[in-house]
């Protein structure tokens, strides 16, 4: 199921998508709950016989028998609690992993833009917390709610059965004593939405300090960090033990009123067995019939409050869901294969509409020709390259790859023949074969060590442990700069793309890996067209044309041997103070 649950969903249509495949196993659960019922109903008949039997004499035989009897069903009771816990927990891990996943897919989806307003932390907590609540409401509460509901028309019938002035006293507290339990309970709701409001801002910052531990530490914020964690822990307390005490305080009033609804069944039973009504097994059977209210009656209040916050959760997720992506898949055709030819014309961008960070950019990149961009530090060439991934939409203006205008594109074709090389390699805490495919295993191990020849990172390769099994550390934990740089050229290098984009790492790199890494990318780039966002003289050389960008605008742009050897250029005033003094 890829599915489509829509931003608009009512209940009906999530139990339908996600417990409809299920129905089989939802049907056992019901069944156990049903066989469970009817056990706990008969099982107390059995014991008021063997009460009675007892008083009046009876033979020792049929009393065995019946003791016998009361023991196996009650232990058939917890074999089908057992049974049912099992299905049900089936049923809801079934159900939320695939509810997670569908939002997953959602939010990798979603633009950018969604993902740079909100913290790693904050979706977590969408895509996990708010789906654990819904799993009671997949896998019990709607049976449970019905089953308990049952249960006590169950019991109350047999009471009514066994005395009908005992049936209406019982009736009339449980009743009113449901209505009190859930009046009681709503003093405890806002409590818990604060609480939960608190874990997401909580996890929210520890996973945006987690990410950043290595640049916290270098740069001695370790103790500004603890000293916010310690503000949000401080926040956090006397919200929690204020919930808690409302929690308690709700649990010793439930306490409470059964203790009340248990007085009154005792009363009533004394009274009508002072007056022969009643025989002790009729006592008992009545005791034990009120008692039996208490846990289904509790469960009704917990089930409802598990209705609430899947309510709330499932509110949540609707809102998640109400984000839509404005970047779509066009209906063009696929793009060609092998080298791309670019064309962009008078190409206006801004993160912000009313502020540009792009202007009026036009160019024309012939399919195999290699751009060099350069630029200070936000001018806009990272913005370029996302542009060209169709990771955000210009504002005006266009841009063709093979001939095809980007919006008409598909985006999973135009990202397969894109590759992008950025500054800041991201890589997984996953072997390297997933590393390096993104876990496509269609991609086989002989090809994957080829291009790693290719890229030189043979003797690499050679060293690892594990070979191609080996886990590398999260981040790129034990990995140079330069081999994390390799890497993401092998990345590339398997997806075989037609147009390369590399951000190239502003970070001086020894001047052997360097030399590999010039080798790399005169690999990468041939048959391929290139565009490089350099920072260092040598890389530039290897570019045909130049774009030099300046606040967002072209301040010059031709072939870099014109260039070069134009006096008045900007370009050959750089190469005469040197590339890193003035780009630095
Ligand atoms: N996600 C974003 N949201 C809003 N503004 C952004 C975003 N990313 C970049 N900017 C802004 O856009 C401008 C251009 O940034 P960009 O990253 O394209 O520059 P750059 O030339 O690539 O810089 P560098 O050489 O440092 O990578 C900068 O002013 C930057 O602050």
């Amino acid at each position: 199921m890829s599915t489509a649950l829509k931003d608009s969903f009512t209940y009906r249509e999530l139990l339908t998508l996600y417990l409809g495949p299920q129905w089989r196993r939802v049907c056992w659960l019901i069944l156990l709950l049903l066989g469970g019922i009817i056990l706990q109903l008969i099982n107390p008949q059995i014991l008021r016989q063997f009460i009675d039997s007892a008083m009046q004499g009876a033979d020792i035989t049929p009393l065995m028998l019946a003791g016998a009897l009361f023991m196996g069903l009650s232990l058939l009771n917890q074999a089908l609690a057992v049974i049912n816990t099992y299905v049900s927990e089936n049923v809801a891990w079934t159900a939320t992993n695939q509810l997670r996943t569908d939002l997953v897919r959602h939010c990798l989806q979603l633009d950018m833009a969604f993902h740079k307003a909100r913290t790693s932390g904050e979706l977590i907590e969408r895509i996990d917390g708010d789906v654990n609540t819904l799993a009671t409401f997949f896998s019990q509460a709607i049976v449970r709610l019905f089953g308990n509901g049952l249960l006590i028309i169950g019991v109350l019938l047999l009471l009514f059965k066994e005395q009908w002035q005992v049936g209406i006293a019982i009736s009339l507290f449980a009743l009113g004593g449901l209505l009190i339990l859930v009046r009681i309970r709503r003093v405890a709701i806002p409590y818990w939405m604060k609480t939960r409001e608190k874990d997401a801002e909580f996890f929210g910052f520890l996973g945006e300090q987690l990410a950043g531990t290595e640049d916290l530490r270098a740069n001695g914020a370790t103790g500004y960090v603890m000293t916010r964690f310690y503000q949000i822990l401080r926040s956090w307390l006397p919200i929690n033990i204020r919930a808690s005490l409302a929690s308690y305080g709700t649990w010793g009033s439930t306490l409470l009123l059964f203790g009340i609804g248990n007085a009154l069944a005792l009363g009533i039973s004394i009274y009508l067995w002072s007056r022969h009504e009643l025989s002790p097994g009729g006592v008992y059977l009545i005791f034990y019939y009120t008692n039996l209210l208490s846990a289904p009656m509790e469960q009704i209040r917990t089930q409802l409050q598990q209705l609430q916050e899947a309510g709330a959760g499932i509110e949540r997720i609707r809102q998640l869901l109400q984000a839509q992506p404005t970047i779509l898949d066009g209906s063009g055709p696929d793009l060609p294969a092998g080298a791309l030819e670019l064309e962009i014309n008078d190409l206006t961008f801004g993160y912000n509409p009313d502020e540009p960070v792009l202007q009026g950019i036009s160019l024309q990149l012939a399919e195999g020709r290699v751009l060099g961009v350069l630029g200070r530090t936000g001018s806009g060439k990272t913005t370029l390259a996302r542009l060209l991934l169709r990771l955000y939409e210009p504002q005006q203006g266009e841009i063709l790859l093979g001939g095809v205008p980007l919006r008409q594109t598909r985006l999973s074709d135009l990202r397969q023949h894109i590759g992008m090389v950025t500054q800041d390699v991201q890589l997984f805490h996953a072997t390297v074969r997933d590393n390096l495919t993104y876990f496509n295993r269609a991609i086989a191990d002989k090809r994957i060590i080829k291009v790693l020849s290719q890229i030189g990172l043979v003797n690499w390769y050679k060293n690892l442990p594990e070979g191609l099994d080996t886990i590398l550390g999260s981040d790129g934990e034990g990995l140079s700069a330069g081999e994390a740089q390799l890497l993401a050229f092998t990345r590339v290098f398997l997806s075989d793309p037609g147009l390369i984009i590399m951000d190239e790492a502003s970070s001086r790199l020894d001047p052997a890996t360097e030399q590999l890494i010039e080798r790399a990318v005169d690999t990468l780039l041939s048959n391929r067209t290139g565009i490089i966002i350099a920072h260092r003289l040598g890389t530039i050389q290897r570019a045909d044309d130049i774009l030099i960008i300046e606040n967002g605008r072209i301040l010059e742009y031709g072939p870099r041997a014109r260039l070069a050897a134009d006096p008045q250029s900007r370009f050959y005033q750089l190469l005469q103070t040197g590339l890193e003094e003035v780009l630095a």
